[in-house]
This record gives C-alpha cells, structure tokens and sequence, in this order.
C-alpha cells in the first residue's frame, strides 16, 4: 500500500450566512485505503467533501491531491483530477434513461461517433460494470422509474465509468440491502486495494469496522480523531462519534397482540406496463408496526408512493376502516385524519426546498386553519411552534426560522419532516426507510417516535430496505417480491427465513 497521499485537506474552514460549517478541518486520507468519515448529522461531512469535489470554495486552509497543492475552480476540474463523488441526494436528469444520464455524465470523454452508436456503447459498459459489481441494472431505464436503490446504483455507476481514482461515496449503503451493500462495499475496497482511494463518508459503524483501513471523526466542523478502525470497538467509535451519550440499546421486539384493523389494501396494482405492484393486499391493525422486508425494486417504492398520495398510477383499494379509500383523499383530509407521512426522498417529496424552515413545518396545518386564514398566517404562530419542535427533534444547523430548508444537512432535513409529521398525534404512519443517513442518535430518537406513535394506538407501516431496521422494530413483517406480500412472519421472527423468502421469489 502506498503511503503517499490522494487527498489532504489542512486548516479548511467554510461559513454559511455567519455559520461555520468548518473551522480549522484537517483530512488526510492516502492511496490504497477506503476511508470511513463518520460524525453525526450536521457535523460538516458532506461539506468537507464537497470541497474535494470542487463543489464549494474553502475560505481558508489548502488542499492537495496527490501531494500537489491544487486550487479548484469546481467539479469539472476535480472530475479532471479523477474525483468522483456520489452524493447522498442524487443528480440525475429524470426524464431520461440510465444510458442516457451516464453518456451525460461522460460527454467529454465518449465524445466521437453517432449518438446512438454512443449510447450503445455507453449500455455495453454499464452492462459489464454492473456485472462486475453485482447491480442489476437495466440501460434503458427511465430514470423516474427506478427506485431511490436504483437511483443510487446509477449515480454509482456514473463516477466509476468515468474513471474516477477518488471516488467519494456520500452514505452509499444507506439505501441498499445488506447484500448489495455487501458486494458495493467489497467491489470499492477491491478498487482501493487497486490504488485507488475510497472515501466512504457513512453512519453505519459496521461498515466501518468491516471494510475501512482508516476512519476519521468530524464533530462539529473539525475533525477529532483519525485512527485505525481494528484498534476500537463499535461502542467506542459510536462515543467519539456523538459523545459520551451512548445511544439506547435496541429494545428486543416480542410477540404482542395488536387492535383491530385500520388499513386495509386489496388487489393493489399497476396500471402501467410494468407491473411494479401485482395484486397486492396487506391487513394493517392499529397498535402494531407491520414491516415490509423485501429485495430493492420490487414494488416498495410504488406502494409507498400509492399510499402516501404521490402520484402512481394503480387500481384496487386502499381502505382506511371507518374513513374512505385513501386514494379519494387529498392532503389535506389525509392530514384531518392523522396520516403521517415519511418518503424516502425527503427533498423531492416531502419538503418544499427553497421555503424556510418554519414554512416547511407549518406546511402540514395551513388547512385546519391552525395559523389563520391562509391570505393571513400568523407568522408569528408558526415560528414558536416551529421553534419548539426544532428543539424537540434536535434538528441541528439551524441559524434561522427563515432558513431555506434545502440548506440542512440530509439527517437534519429529515428530522424536520418527522417534526413535522409528528406534530398531531397520528393514527397511521406511513414510513418509508426513515432512518436513512440519519446519525445513530438520530435513528434511535425516530425509532422511539414510531414506537410511542404505536403504542398509543396507530398504525404504523415501515417500509424499509434495511432488514436489521424491520427485524429491530416490527411486530409483524411482510417480505414483498414481484410486487406482492408473498410471506408474512410474526415476531419473533427468523431472520434466515424471512432472508429465504425475500431471495427465493426475486
Ligand atoms: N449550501 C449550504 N448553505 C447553508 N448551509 C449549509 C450548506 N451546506 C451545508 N450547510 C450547513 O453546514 C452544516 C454541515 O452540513 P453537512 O451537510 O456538511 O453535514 P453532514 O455531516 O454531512 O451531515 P449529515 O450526516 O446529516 O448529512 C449544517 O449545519 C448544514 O445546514
């Protein structure tokens, strides 16, 4: 392994609007090695590495890649350089294929012959890449009908067929199953162990201790420690990490007995060509969290989509018992009921990007009328009550009420939906991987929400990739394949049977 360096950033400090993001960051991470970044949300992460990425301009401080100082004009420049970043939040062009957004991507590179001629080359070597590191992906993809996995397994893709040596992995697992994440993780340490430097900026102290040759920890803008990960353990890297507050302890889920049932689908399915849901029924019983299991694309992100009232063409019924089908209810009788909502994708479905935070947070209650008449919000309502839950959620990062929500960290911005969400006591929760790229603090004061909103007698769906969530916090669960809930378990459940079931209808 070569001891010379890919990546050293020293004294880096970056402000937003008077709020120091970085302050004094040094990051040294060397040729040959995958190198974990962990802190908790907010801490400055993603930052860091977007001034790799020739994202954003330091104030201050040096960077060198590969021993030579460089000072970087933006991506383009760094892309020259061989850095390629996959963000946490993704930068596809939707409309358009996988073929098409990677032949996007590398424009300058695939430049010579016809565009088609291009474009199948382009599809040949998504092909053969996505063989070698065990994706499954379809070239000719539209992009918006992938799922947030597949999405990611694009934007993947893109930064290594552009033959990127720095390849900066923002939360890369975050939205993969374990296998998946598996073969992601071993494909990059092999392309480490290669020469080339891997920075995987993550919250999954596992991954860490299992694929990382060095592991650095940012608290607040600067980084604290850079060591070995095979010299700690977990509890010790997750102190460094948040402190001395460890978080709880998982509870282990036992056998209890849930209420009546709430909500009740039946013969749920696609209206478009690909059949993404296929006759789908669930049974979902107030007091109970019911969690769906399953292998990415196959049918999660549709279900959730029909259920939380983003658009997906579907026919059969999704009755709320004693309300209507929830496919006749707009937003705001959803919110009159007690719908809770948690998409995956925060940014696109679930907060308004450019309106401030306090906007966001009164989003859910301009109907009721809580804050006035809508021609004349009581600003000042809004802000206290989105003050309090600021703090009631730990949304960290927060300089002003008026912020632009977009401008939070991811963790963060998804702490705000679930204030949000969590505002009015819900009777349904519909939660699709929430815990995603939050903190492991973070993840636990989420679980401890969907928990109590059980306990007190909702109905609680987790949609979740990560079997090890659905396993920690569901009293039943549901494996979907092909579209359907092909197997049901109670808890205590096994977890090698519920991976069978999930692998033997793919
Ligand atoms: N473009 C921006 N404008 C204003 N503030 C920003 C911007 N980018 C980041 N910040 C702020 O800088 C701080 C650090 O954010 P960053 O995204 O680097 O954290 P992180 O460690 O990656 O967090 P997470 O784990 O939640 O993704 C946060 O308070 C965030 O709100």
């Amino acid at each position: 392994m070569s001891t010379q360096n890919a990546i050293q950033l020293s004294g880096v400090s970056k402000t937003f609007d008077g709020f120091k993001a970085l302050s004094d960051a040094d990051f040294t991470a060397r040729w040959g090695e995958v190198h974990a970044l962990l802190g908790e949300n907010g801490a400055g992460k993603s930052s860091l590495m977007n001034i790799v990425a020739g994202l954003y301009g330091p104030e201050g401080g040096s960077l060198f890649i590969d021993d030579n100082p460089v000072k970087l004009k933006g991506p383009k420049e760094a892309a020259k350089l061989g850095i390629g970043m996959v963000h946490q939040h993704f930068k596809l062009v939707t409309p358009f294929t996988v073929a098409e957004n990677i032949l996007l991507n590398l424009g300058h590179i695939q430049a010579s012959g016809l565009y088609r001629e291009r474009l199948r080359r382009v599809s040949d070597d998504i092909r053969a890449m996505a063989e070698r590191i065990g994706f499954r992906i379809d070239p000719d993809a539209r992009i918006d009908q992938l799922s947030i996995a597949e999405q990611q397994r694009v934007e993947i893709l893109k930064v290594l067929l552009a033959g990127a040596k720095i390849l900066i992995l923002d939360e890369p697992t975050a939205v993969l199953t374990e296998e998946e994440a598996e073969n992601l993780l071993t494909t990059v340490r092999g392309f480490a162990h290669e020469g080339a430097a891997v920075i995987l900026v993550t919250h999954k102290m596992n991954d860490v201790l299992r694929y990382a040759d060095q592991v650095t920890i940012m608290r607040s803008g600067r980084t604290i420690k850079s060591l070995k990960p095979d010299s700690v353990s977990v509890d010790e890297l997750v102190k460094l990490t948040v402190g001395e507050s460890a978080p709880e302890q998982r509870i282990p889920v036992e056998e209890r007995t849930s209420g009546e049932p709430y909500l009740n689908v039946k013969g749920l399915t696609s209206t478009g060509d690909h059949r993404a849901l296929n006759g789908l029924d669930l049974t979902l019983n107030k007091g109970e969290i019911y969690g769906i299991a399953g292998v990415g694309g196959n049918g999660q992100s549709e279900l959730a989509n029909a259920l939380m009232g983003i658009p997906e063409g579907v026919e059969g019924t999704m009755k709320l018992i004693g309300e209507g089908d929830l496919a006749d209810f707009d937003a705001a009788r959803r919110r009159a009921i007690g719908v809770a909502a948690i998409p995956a994708d925060r940014y696109g479905s679930a907060l308004a990007g450019p309106l401030s935070i306090a906007d966001n947070f009164a989003l859910g209650d301009i109907h009721s009328g809580r804050y006035g008449p809508f021609w004349y919000l009581k600003t000042g309502a809004i802000e206290a009550d989105a003050a309090e839950a600021v703090r009631q959620f730990d949304v960290q990062g927060v300089r002003s009420l008026k912020q632009k929500s977009a401008l939070l960290s991811g963790g963060n911005a998804q702490k705000l939906v679930i204030a949000r969400e969590f505002s009015h006591p819900p009777k349904l929760v519909l939660a699709h991987s929430p815990s995603r790229g939050l903190d492991v603090k973070a993840t636990e004061a989420v679980r401890k929400r969907l928990r109590a909103a059980r306990d007190n007698g909702a109905a609680v769906l987790l949609i979740s990739e990560d079997l090890d969530e659905v396993m920690a916090m569901a009293d039943r669960i549901g494996v979907m394949s092909a579209g359907r809930i092909v197997n049901e378990f109670s808890q205590p459940a096994d977890r090698q049977a519920i991976g069978q079931a999930m692998v033997n209808h793919v």
